[in-house]
């Protein structure tokens, strides 16, 4: 027993004798808190909510040394950014994704979030056409049926109290990005709430391996329960996107019959059709890589934009100012008829953008992002080492001193009045920021714009943003209060 304790003793200094001379002095220094071998680790263990906590005292206590900390994740060493420009400096001079975003490989392969730089730098270029603003402009359609959809579904709930919100939010979201990238029609259909419940058990599956760093090696996890959970999700995740794509390639085999033609031949195809002809006319995508687009561009394109309008109806119906005012210009800019959004009509919607972005900043959906350092970078007061991981608290910079003493309070006014915002340009990131921001920017702006006024015409929300309790399941979900009630105008 000696034996052991004198050699654990002795690991242990070798360890720290060995972190003191491999680190710079010109590195952030450690976040209080820190344990030989284990880092931050023991701060880490919990569920998603602790972790959300935990990570909000991270990035408060950071403002103070300048918005740079390093932190322990087990034996290794990250740093953790919330200073706008040392975060932008980052995001545009190392482009890799972070190991820990293997976490989601199983699920999501090479895909352009998951992927690695070598292989994202020739995909992101060959898949930007399917987001050129003029095969956006032709989604409109699709963006208004589903808005209406979405307004007809949630009536029955119209007068009758709280209820989830999300979960119809959700579903529409799904059905809205497989008619318009991936052209196939999955509405109503069973496979949507399986796909659904299932993101939602794989996001959090990925957080538990997360915060528990002895599960990070592929070795320890393959004997965890969570592994077996994982694997069920798998199965339904991946048979989604099986469908889509069988779906939408025996509809464009039976239109080459019809037509005599091979893929309609159009300059600008939407994301699936552009794979298609990746993959089968000029042979540059395989169809592993194929498949992990789309499960990419399925996740990527609904949750995000669902959570975001779940978010915003809560904030709207807490703020009923806000919430007047932007009824108000639905009708200034629609008139009283219930006609459709029209393209035209986006750039009027000004209050609106203001209230989304707002509610972005408030509750930042992808709260953190990671970069594998490939060099060493130089931020303005650290130097950070390469081979280390790096965490953008995107959260962290919306909730950043310099929005001005009402940082924590919900005010779309603050994207309107000259002078209001940060001088700083990078302290608004909810898309990420540089060459590997969100692909799916603009659509997301003209889909949640569309929707949230053809909610705004048809309802008066009610919520209380205050009950709202957080978690952090990759994405920032809420785990209770998040549900309004809605009354008919
Ligand atoms: C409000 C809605 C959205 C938000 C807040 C959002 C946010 C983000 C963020 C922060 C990233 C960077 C992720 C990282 O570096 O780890 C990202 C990447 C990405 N997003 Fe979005 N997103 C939204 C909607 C969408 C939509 C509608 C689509 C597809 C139609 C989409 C597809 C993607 C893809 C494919 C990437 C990877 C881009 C790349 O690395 O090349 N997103 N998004």
């Amino acid at each position: 027993m000696a034996m052991f304790v004198v050699t654990v003793c002795a690991a242990c200094v070798s360890y720290l004798v060995w972190r003191l001379m491999t680190r710079k002095t010109t590195e952030p220094p450690f976040f209080p808190g820190w344990w030989p071998i284990l880092g931050h680790a023991p701060a880490l263990i919990g569920d998603s909510c602790k972790l959300w906590n935990g990570v909000n005292d991270l990035a408060k206590q950071s403002y103070d040394i300048g918005g740079v900390v390093s932190i322990g994740i087990g034996p290794r060493t990250a740093y953790v950014i919330s200073d706008p420009d040392d975060s932008f400096t980052v995001a545009n001079s190392c482009f890799e994704k972070d190991d820990f975003y293997d976490i989601a490989k199983p699920w999501l392969g090479e895909g352009l979030v998951t992927g690695k730089y070598s292989i994202w730098k020739n995909h992101r270029k060959l898949l930007n056409p399917a987001f050129s603003q003029i095969l956006l402009d032709t989604f409109m359609g699709v963006f208004n049926s589903q808005s209406r959809k979405l307004v007809k579904d949630m009536e029955k709930e119209a007068g009758k109290g709280l209820f989830d919100h999300w979960t119809y939010t959700r579903h529409n979201a799904l059905e809205t990005i497989c008619l318009t990238a991936l052209g196939v029609d999955f509405t109503d259909s069973n496979l949507n709430s399986e796909y659904v419940e299932a993101a939602e058990l794989i996001f959090y599956t990925m957080v538990e391996r997360f915060t528990k760093f002895w599960w990070h090696s592929p070795y320890t996890f393959a004997w965890s329960n969570v592994k077996k959970k994982q694997d069920a999700c798998l199965k339904i995740l991946h048979n989604m996107s099986n469908t889509v794509l069988q779906k939408r390639k025996s509809e464009l085999s039976s239109s080459v019959c019809a037509e005599e033609s091979e893929i309609p031949r159009k300059k600008y195809k939407p994301f699936l059709d552009l794979l298609l002809e990746l993959s089968i006319e000029k042979g540059v995508l395989n169809d592993g890589e194929v498949r992990e687009h789309v499960d990419t561009i399925i996740v990527g394109g609904h949750d995000t934009s669902a959570s975001v309008l779940m978010f915003t109806m809560i904030l709207l119906g807490s703020h009923p100012e806000a919430q007047e005012k932007a009824f108000a210009e639905v009708l200034e800019v629609l008139g009283d008829e219930d006609r459709d959004v029209e393209k035209a009509d986006l750039s009027k919607l000004v209050y609106l953008e203001a209230v989304l972005k707002e509610s972005m900043r408030v509750f930042t959906i992808v709260p953190v992002l990671a970069r594998k350092l490939d060099k060493d970078v130089k931020l303005k007061n650290y130097t950070l080492s390469a081979g280390r991981t790096c965490f953008l608290f995107v959260f962290g910079l919306h909730k950043h001193p310099m929005w001005g003493p009402d940082v924590d309070e919900f005010r779309p006014e603050r994207w309107l009045e000259p002078g209001q915002l940060p001088d700083n340009p990078n302290a608004f990131a909810a898309f990420s920021v540089g060459r590997r921001q969100c692909i799916g920017k603009a659509y997301a702006l003209m889909s949640m714009k569309t929707t949230l006024a053809h909610v705004m015409r048809h309802y008066k929300i009610k919520a209380d943003h205050t009950k709202v309790r957080l978690k952090l399941d990759v994405m920032l979900k809420p785990d209770a209060g998040h549900c309004i009630s809605i009354e008919r105008r």
